[in-house]
């Protein structure tokens, strides 16, 4: 069997546990990793440059950069050729990103797969399911407590923040409070940074609690969860009553599924996707009917 060839592309929280996923499953082999400096890894044997073209007949870009910068990457890898899975979470600029990608995917016979961690990503398969199951009535999607990797990659990019945690603090019927503990270099003025927090798109809308800490590192817990909930109507009947829960390591998680998808990535047609677009057990390695005679 012919195995696919991945590259990843930052080597951030979930760069590092997309390499242990890769190493995990059966059909993948690493081709490489792509950084903005070329710095080694230590214990990691595998080619670090700065330039995918660098590396050898790679098939698909694992992208693991903060999601303002997925689509720039995306779209390098399509024109080169190279099939992209990402897990972006602006949920609001999903589907304008999606349609953009579409035409350059299409254009270069290459499929990307974008909004593929756990939300986005495994969690709208469920709430899709749960639509289906129940076409009247309310979802909601409690998350936390736990870090969320998003919320926590935009504070670091704002100038001068050393460190940044962003916790998700669930309070019912899915409303969130951020609690934000923040590492700023010296002299820079806290009140400045708080604002611009609170001014960004990932925090505009939620409950923000911003507290300056000596070092981010005592607090940090990559552990994160989800409850989506959902009751509603199938045809005419009341009162059908869902629940998901699960409590994982956030960037673990966030690697596995974008691996899985990245394998359906390399079966698709041309052309940009989320995940409830494509069939589910594409995500699968094996043979289809062992998998449909175990699963179905
Ligand atoms: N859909 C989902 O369920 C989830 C989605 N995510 C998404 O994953 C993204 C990445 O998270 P995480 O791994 O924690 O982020 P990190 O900040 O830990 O890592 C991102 C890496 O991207 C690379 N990079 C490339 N360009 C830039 C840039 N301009 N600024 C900073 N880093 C850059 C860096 O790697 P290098 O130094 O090697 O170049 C960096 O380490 C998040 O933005 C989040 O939106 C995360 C969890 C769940
Ligand atoms: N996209 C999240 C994963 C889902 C949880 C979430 O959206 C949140 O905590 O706000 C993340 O980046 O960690």
């Amino acid at each position: 069997m012919k195995k696919i060839n991945a590259a990843i592309i930052g080597y951030g929280n979930i760069g590092r546990y997309v390499l242990n996923a890769l190493e995990s499953a059966p059909d993948f082999k690493v081709a490489g990793i792509v950084r903005r400096e070329a710095t080694p890894i230590e214990g990691i044997n595998y080619p670090v440059v700065t330039d995918v073209t660098a590396l050898k007949d790679v098939d698909i870009a694992i992208l693991c950069v903060p999601s303002r910068h997925i689509k720039a990457y995306a779209t390098e890898m399509l024109e080169k050729g190279i099939h992209t899975v990402d897990s972006f979470d602006i949920h609001t600029d999903i589907a304008a990103m999606r349609r953009e990608l579409d035409v350059i995917a299409k254009k270069n016979n290459r499929s990307a797969i974008i909004s593929a961690g756990w939300d986005p990503g495994s969690d709208s398969i469920i709430r899709t399911l749960l639509l289906a199951a129940a076409p009247k009535g309310i979802t909601y999607t409690n998350f936390g407590p736990g870090m969320s990797m998003g919320h926590s990659t935009a504070v670091k990019a704002i100038d001068g923040v050393k460190d940044a945690l962003s916790m998700t603090i669930p309070i019912g019927t899915g409303q969130h409070r951020r609690m934000v503990y923040i590492e700023i270099e010296e002299g820079l003025d806290f009140e400045t940074v708080k604002s611009t927090i609170l001014n960004d798109d990932y925090f505009k809308k939620d409950d923000t609690v911003i507290q300056q800490v000596d070092s981010i590192e005592p607090l940090k817990d990559a552990g994160h969860g989800v409850t989506i909930t959902r009751k509603g109507v199938s045809g005419s009947t009341d009162n059908q009553l869902f629940e998901f829960d699960m409590r994982v390591n956030n960037p673990a998680l966030t690697a596995q599924i974008l691996v899985s998808t990245a394998r359906a990535a390399t079966k698709q047609m041309p052309g940009a996707y989320t995940m409830i677009e494509i069939p589910i057990i594409d995500l699968l390695p094996g043979d289809r009917d062992e998998l449909i005679t175990a699963l179905v």
